[in-house]
């Protein structure tokens, strides 16, 4: 099981931050990512598979991945403020999580809440 990554560019720095943040908890667990996104987390030091970048397709693999159930969780940090070309696969991969009961989280105080639950299961 995987968890995937995903962040609007505006909220790039943001994903960062939260990486780094828990990069203790993360590096034990596998990542993959939206292309772009998916470089932001390298730089960070953790593994991640790289996926298409979400305009040409990303979000699409990553919807497949959840409806395949092969994701823990979606860590999806949209911007909210910022118009997206490719808005119709976002919602299509919000909808997908939905159908198939797959966690997502949409700002970082959502996935911290999510990834510290995910971190206590795994403990027990
Ligand atoms: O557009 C995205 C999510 O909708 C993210 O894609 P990138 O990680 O390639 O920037």
């Amino acid at each position: 099981m995987k968890i995937a990554i995903i962040a609007h560019d505006g909220k790039k720095p943001e994903m960062v931050s939260f990486l780094n943040k828990n990069k203790d908890k993360l590096k034990e667990i596998s990542l993959v990512a939206t292309g772009t996104t998916g470089k932001y987390v390298e730089n960070t030091g953790l593994n991640v598979e790289k996926l298409l970048s979400g305009p040409i397709g990303g979000d699409a693999q990553i919807a497949a991945l959840s409806a395949e159930k092969k994701l823990e969780m979606v860590l999806f940090f949209r911007d909210p403020l910022g118009k997206h070309p490719h808005e119709p696969d976002v919602q299509m991969l919000m909808r997908i999580c939905d159908v198939h009961n797959i966690p997502i989280a949409t700002n970082p105080a959502t996935a911290q809440l999510l990834i510290d639950a995910f971190w206590s299961k795994q403990m027990e």
